[in-house]
């Protein structure tokens, strides 16, 4: 299959620094031409020394990066075609919205009137020809990002690369700037790899997540299959929306298992047809936070095939759309039910209620 312009693979990649090994360790990935690719992780795990490489502003210890179908080693970035987009947008001050936008171009020494022409089909496409003439400093947070997108833009890159780059804003102007984002991306038609902490704008905008700890990819994928598939204890802490149990395996029945941990044994949780287990194995289970229903202890009980826990109400908190139930159904463990507000009200717990914490087969995962 030939490789579009942006199509980009990392092949073994490996970054050190002096005293500090493998900030990036073994990276194996592959992201199609004008894909939105979010690298999701904690602080430090290794994303903007991802971002920079691809970038050319770093050399990878080991390993490679292949653009477009070429090898992209000692290529300076302006060779690669690829832009970067920082956190701080690094406007210029002294210079209006169009002389920002156009000024790579000058750096080419493309002539004035080229350059004009140039920056008003940018300024069209990103909504800011009513402001061509206006400075940095009389722009709001989200017009100062437009513009920054629009200058890295304008050099015409087949991959953008964006550092952070809602984190400036604040909360309303994130959500919108998120659409604006996905909607220049398209517009664009070039891949966008986009660096974030919160998971919310990882999965609100890409087409691949990538979940990263400590300089290793651990799952990467469609949004929607990291979240509601993660493959372990790590991804599915780290994207939310679900609860962990963990425990040995202390019997395995026709389709359940029943786990021990140290404070408590007995567990007895219903299983899919997929799921693998022996007795002795050390397991987590995922159960997805919205898949809980809490039903009154004295309701009868559940059906069968379900798994019902009984758990005392710890905390519960109003969210709108729904209500977060905090349950001690795990010893140490947090476990949550999210609960659709209109439910929850016919007939609302409080604090200290206990109830069966239940779900039906098959919504409990064995995670690796
Ligand atoms: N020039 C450098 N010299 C030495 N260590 C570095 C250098 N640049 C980054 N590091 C280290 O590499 C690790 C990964 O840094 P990186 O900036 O890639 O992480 P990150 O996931 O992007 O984090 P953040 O979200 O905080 O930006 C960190 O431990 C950092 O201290």
């Amino acid at each position: 299959m030939r490789a579009g312009a942006g199509d980009i693979e990392l092949a073994g990649l490996c970054k050190s620094y002096d005293g500090v090994t493998n900030v990036v360790d073994g990276v194996n990935l592959r992201i199609p031409d004008g894909a939105y690719c979010c690298f999701l992780g904690p602080s430090g795990c290794g994303k903007t020394t991802i971002l920079r490489m691809i970038a050319g502003h770093e050399e990878p210890t080991a390993g490679e990066i292949v653009i477009g179908g070429g090898n992209v080693a000692g290529l300076a970035p302006v060779e690669r075609r690829t832009a970067m987009m920082f956190q701080s947008y690094a406007l210029f001050p002294h210079l209006t919205v169009r002389d920002n936008i156009a000024f790579a171009l000058r750096v080419r020494g493309q002539s004035k009137a080229e350059r004009y022409k140039a920056a008003d089909v940018m300024m069209e496409k990103v909504r800011l020809t009513e402001l061509a003439d206006r400075l940095p400093a009389n722009l709001s947070g989200g017009q100062q990002q437009r513009v920054a997108l629009a200058r890295a833009a304008i050099t015409e890159p087949r991959v953008l690369l964006l550092d952070e780059p809602l984190s400036a804003l604040d909360e309303q102007l994130r959500v919108q700037m998120r659409q604006e984002l996905r909607r220049m991306q398209r517009e664009l038609g070039i891949t966008f790899i986009h660096v974030t902490h919160t998971q919310l704008e990882a999965i609100a905008l890409a087409d691949i997540v990538v979940v990263m700890e400590k300089g290793k990819i651990k799952q990467s994928g469609p949004a929607r299959d990291v979240y509601a598939y993660p493959c372990d204890r790590y991804v599915a802490e780290f994207l939310g929306g679900q609860n962990v149990l963990s425990g040995k395996v202390e019997k395995v029945g026709d389709r359940f298992v029943v786990l021990s941990q140290p404070n408590r044994s007995g567990i007895q949780v219903r299983l899919g047809t997929e799921a693998r287990v022996v007795v002795g194995d050390r397991i987590d289970l995922a159960v997805r936070r919205d898949d809980i229903e809490l039903v009154r202890a004295d309701a009868g009980s559940p059906d069968d095939g379900a798994t019902a826990l009984p758990s005392r109400v710890t905390a519960i908190e109003y969210q709108g759309s729904f209500v977060k139930v905090m349950l001690d159904t795990v010893p140490d463990e947090d476990f949550v039910a999210y609960v659709p507000e209109r439910i929850f009200f016919r007939d609302p717990f409080n604090v200290g209620d206990v109830l069966l914490a239940t779900w039906s087969a098959g919504r409990a995962r064995v995670l690796a």
